[in-house]
């Protein structure tokens, strides 16, 4: 491709360099993956500033270079742009010949919810193409990218661009019209979906997570408001949280403007809102009102928090012009959202305590899972849970006071403790335990039917321990990895999958 056109549109300025009429085989933006022919773009990253890699870059055959950075003397063409993570959305976009332009995009952005909100989007849209022949649509996020049957995994949520265009490549290839996708607040903050414009974009919730990364929670909130300042189409519908004041202030803003928004409200009015919702460990039955009229759902999902994932998926599914029938065929479709609220088997058949495995990883998260499991539980709530190593510690008690107030018996264990020490981990949970009421059993003591917190590790441990104290009618849940199978030591990634541990603990279960 000529190097003319992957850099059309993207403002990058020749200052040094020979001539530009060079063709492009490949674009990367790290330079330990050059290969001969490539641009490379040098981004300023937390870690690194990509600059410092140009020659490198040059040395292993890159045919130009775009950077932040005024042009040194340069061998290759060398350009100056005013936000090399914002070019490099533009230039992956054209290097892959614009797929984007042939797709809806419709988004979910917010702190808790998003894979289970695009998942029932998912299901909803795939009724919709059914009825009408078209294609099924596609899905990216943090369970991977969807299409044609086939998960692939992925390193992150919301995809760098040039891995994000070429899946998006691969999806128009295969015949995809429509595209759902999470879009994290690292991906806004890194211009990860520049120039991608949504035909619906939704906005679950905003609470704390990654403070190690954004200032605080005002920042952590505008980063998210982009997606709808920056990414919304024109005449595009925004859904957002009537009882989240952040997501509230984006209503707000677009209803100002004269755009199209729309609240969701679970308790209260909005004009997507719940009636006479029931929950059990069938699942929920609700009415969702919305301006399209009543829809009647009985959904699969566990707990109050998936009610509001269903309300936003609704709203974006009918802002997108989705019938009331295909959003109710297709929430109910969905049996689980795997790794969220997802009931481990119970091989040996016969009473025992439902076990839950959820992806809860944050305060919020937490007291919602705890919340929904109470109105499961007909007796008492054992929670196991642990805290990621190097991430946000501020949440660490938070989670612990959260898990206190919430649970009977609470089970602190370890999560990936990746380069962190478990114990000093388990150590900043503890005291969050001790504020929220709760004192801590010695190991070995536990009797079951008693209240208070253990501590093990060993995540293994933890959950076969909780098992065996919990009774028949008592819910376990098990919090944090969700639909991971691994657990990150170190920088070792060793087997471990929540579900299979919980399945065979049951199986096992001595209890008492
Ligand atoms: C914290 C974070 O988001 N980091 C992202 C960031 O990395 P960074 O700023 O540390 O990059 P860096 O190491 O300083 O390097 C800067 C640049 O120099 C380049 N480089 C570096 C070294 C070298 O020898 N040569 C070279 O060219 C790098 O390729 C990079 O382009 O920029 C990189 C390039 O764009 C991203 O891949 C990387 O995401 C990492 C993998 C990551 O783990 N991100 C997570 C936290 C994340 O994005 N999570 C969200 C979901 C969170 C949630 O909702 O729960 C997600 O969307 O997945
Ligand atoms: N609407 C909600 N409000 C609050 N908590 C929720 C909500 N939906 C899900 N949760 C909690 O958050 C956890 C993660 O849910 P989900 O994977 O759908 O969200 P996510 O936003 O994609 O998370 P991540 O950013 O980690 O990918 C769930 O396991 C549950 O504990
Ligand atoms: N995307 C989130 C997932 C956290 C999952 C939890 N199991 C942990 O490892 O902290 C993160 O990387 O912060
Ligand atoms: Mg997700």
């Amino acid at each position: 491709m000529k190097l003319t056109d992957v850099l059309a549109g993207c403002g990058a300025e020749q200052t040094s360099g020979g001539r530009s009429a060079v063709d492009v085989t490949g674009v990367t933006q790290d330079s330990r993956r050059v290969k001969p022919g490539d641009l490379f773009i040098a981004v300023p990253g937390l870690k690194e500033d990509g600059a410092q890699f140009i020659g490198e870059a040059v040395s292993r055959g890159a045919v130009a270079v775009v950077s932040e950075k005024q042009g040194q003397s340069s061998q290759v063409p060398f350009f100056k742009v005013s936000s090399a993570r914002k070019a490099l959305a533009l230039i992956a976009a054209n290097f892959y010949g614009r797929p984007a332009d042939k797709l809806t995009l419709l988004g979910v952005t917010g702190t808790n919810g998003k894979t289970t909100t695009t998942y029932l989007l998912e299901a909803i849209l795939a009724t919709a193409a059914m009825y009408s022949g078209s294609p099924a649509p596609g899905v990216i996020g943090t369970l991977g990218y969807k299409f044609g049957g086939k998960t692939t995994e992925l390193a992150n949520t919301t995809p760098d661009p040039l891995d994000l265009h070429r899946i998006f490549r691969e999806m128009v290839d295969a015949g995809v019209e429509t595209v759902v996708m999470e879009v994290s607040s690292h991906a806004l903050a890194q211009e990860r979906v520049h120039g991608l414009t949504f035909k619906a974009v939704g906005f679950s919730n905003l609470s704390r997570d990654h403070l190690d990364y954004h200032k605080d929670l005002e920042e952590y909130f505008q980063v998210k408001r982009k997606l709808f300042a920056e990414n919304l189409a024109a005449t595009g519908t925004a859904v957002v949280n009537g009882d989240d004041a952040f997501a509230s202030r984006i209503y707000n803003e677009l209803r100002g403007q004269k755009r199209m928004a729309w609240k969701f409200s679970r308790l209260g009015p909005g004009e997507i809102s719940a009636a006479d919702a029931t929950f059990s460990l069938k699942g929920i039955e609700a009415t969702v009102k919305s301006p399209a009229g009543d829809i009647k759902v009985k959904s699969k999902l566990l707990g109050p928090h998936n009610l509001e994932n269903i309300l936003l998926a609704a709203g974006i599914a009918l802002g997108a012009g989705i019938s009331r029938a295909d959003v109710k065929s297709g929430i109910e479709l969905v049996s689980k959202v795997s790794g969220r609220m997802d009931r481990a088997e119970n091989h040996r058949g016969g009473p025992a305590p439902a076990v839950l495995v959820d992806y809860a990883h944050t305060d919020d998260a937490l007291k919602r899972s705890i919340e929904a499991a109470r109105t499961l539980a007909k007796g008492r709530v054992i929670v196991v849970f642990g805290c990621g190593g190097d991430r946000d510690k501020g949440k660490r008690p938070l989670m612990g006071t959260v898990a206190a107030e919430g649970a009977d018996l609470v089970m602190v264990t370890s999560d990936n403790p990746r380069t962190e020490d478990p114990e000093a981990i388990i150590a900043e949970v503890t005291p969050g335990l001790e504020k929220g009421g709760l004192r801590r059993i010695s190991a070995g003591k536990a009797k079951v039917g008693e209240k208070g917190y253990l501590v093990d590790a060993d995540r293994r441990a933890a959950i076969e321990q909780a098992v065996n104290l919990a009774k028949d009618d008592d819910v376990v849940l098990i919090a944090g990895k969700g639909h991971e199978t691994y657990q990150t030591v170190g920088t070792e990634k060793h087997a471990f999958d929540d579900r299979e541990v919980a399945a065979k603990a049951l199986a096992n279960r001595i209890p008492g």
